[in-house]
């Protein structure tokens, strides 16, 4: 069995030292790497030698070489005399649009990136259709609410014969951050420019935090969400978002830029953090599925103090589905949202998920 990984940053490193402890733990698993990758460099051998976890970074980094076009890889991989697992510890869009490739050739994909899931509906049904043509599993738990079991858990209340009505909560590590830290509910809050580089510094921010605070990673979490849900939301585009992304800085170059302008703008959060509190509540950036009247939004709302979503802490998300069985209160779990150790969990854990079932 070998586990190709690609994406070594946060999550793939922790991921990386995940199957370091599995082999060590769990020696049954007969876990290999054949292959691994960041953005300029890989490592592989036209034999599919096992690459040592332990040294897998330190030797990527030292002798790596250009990484083959995503067609080569599908075709390496294909060729392999062993079954295949691709682990996608990416944010890449090229690579989320060849999961239909590597399915079709019976290669399992696991992967916290939201981006295939959450593209077109059309790649949706690509995704699944290759999936069954190829034999081959995916599974993409960490993609929605980090390591908590939320796909999971949605998957089997749909598959019992539940009908889901709702879906809401915060499902940003980094929204909940940010706000937590921003708007209290007890004593003042830090300022806004400083918590969000903060954000990043703790892993929690998608490679451009620009992604995170312009509501595009809430949307499409809501949209994988919605379509196991069973509403064919068509792109995260096709609802209402809201962006905390100042209008001086839409175009700003990159993300250091980014960060490092954002500071004039401050006072643009202070005073939507000031009229929430003016009312006696808390301003908090919330997701929500109506299944009912097949809508979905995201944005700012200005909940109670005592509201859960107040209460939250560090990177928690929470998220809460209504549904037929659970009536008025909500199945809801909460927890750690973002962050490397976490979300590798999530990915360690699809992956025992698909050995299970190439046995
Ligand atoms: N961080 C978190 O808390 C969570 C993250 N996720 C998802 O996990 C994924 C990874 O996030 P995170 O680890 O934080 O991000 P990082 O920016 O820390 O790491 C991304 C990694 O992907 C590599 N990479 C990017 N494009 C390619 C490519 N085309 N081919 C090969 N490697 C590539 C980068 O290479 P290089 O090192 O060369 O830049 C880097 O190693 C994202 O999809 C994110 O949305 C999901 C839930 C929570
Ligand atoms: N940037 C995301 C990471 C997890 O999906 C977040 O902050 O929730
Ligand atoms: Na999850």
């Amino acid at each position: 069995m070998t586990a190709l990984a690609t994406g070594t940053g946060g999550v793939g490193s922790c991921f990386i030292s995940q199957l370091t402890w599995l082999s060590k733990n769990l020696p049954s698993t007969r876990l290999s790497l054949c292959y691994i990758s960041m953005i300029d460099k890989a490592l592989y051998r036209p034999d599919y030698a096992e690459i040592d976890f332990d040294t897998a970074l330190f030797t990527l980094e030292a002798t790596g070489v250009e990484p083959p076009p995503i067609s080569t890889i599908v075709e390496y991989l294909a060729a392999a005399p062993h079954n295949v697992i691709l682990v996608d510890n990416t944010s890449a869009i090229s690579l989320a649009e060849a999961y239909p490739a590597f399915l079709r050739r019976g290669i399992s994909i696991i992967t916290p990136n939201k981006k295939a899931f959450s593209g077109s509906y059309q790649l949706w049904q690509e995704i699944f259709s290759s999936a069954t043509s190829g034999g081959s599993y995916f599974y993409h738990e960490s993609s929605v609410g980090a390591g908590l079991p939320i796909i999971s858990t949605l998957k089997d209340l749909v598959q019992t014969g539940d009908e889901i009505t709702r879906i809401e909560g915060v499902f940003s590590g980094t929204m909940s951050h940010l706000f937590n830290k921003f708007a209290p509910t007890s004593g003042s809050g830090g300022k806004w420019s400083n918590i969000v580089r903060e954000a990043k510094e703790l892993g929690f921010t998608e490679p451009d935090p620009r992604d995170d605070l312009n509501g595009l990673d809430v949307a499409r979490k809501l949209t994988i969400l919605g379509r196991l849900a069973g509403l064919p939301i068509e792109s995260p585009a096709s609802f209402p978002v809201e962006s905390l992304i100042p209008a001086a800085l839409e175009n700003v170059a990159n993300a250091d830029e980014f960060l490092r302008s954002l500071s004039k703008y401050d006072n643009e959060m202070e005073e939507k953090k000031l009229a929430a509190e003016r009312s006696g509540k808390v301003v908090r950036f919330v997701g929500s599925v109506d299944m009912l009247g097949k809508k979905a939004k995201v944005g700012l709302e200005w909940v109670d103090q005592t509201n859960p979503i107040a209460n939250l802490k560090g990177s928690d998300n929470i998220i809460s589905f209504y549904t037929k069985r659970y009536g008025d209160m909500p199945l809801s779990i909460r927890g750690a949202g973002a962050g490397g150790p976490v979300t590798a969990m999530g990915v360690t854990g699809d992956l025992l998920k698909v050995l299970c079932q190439l046995r």
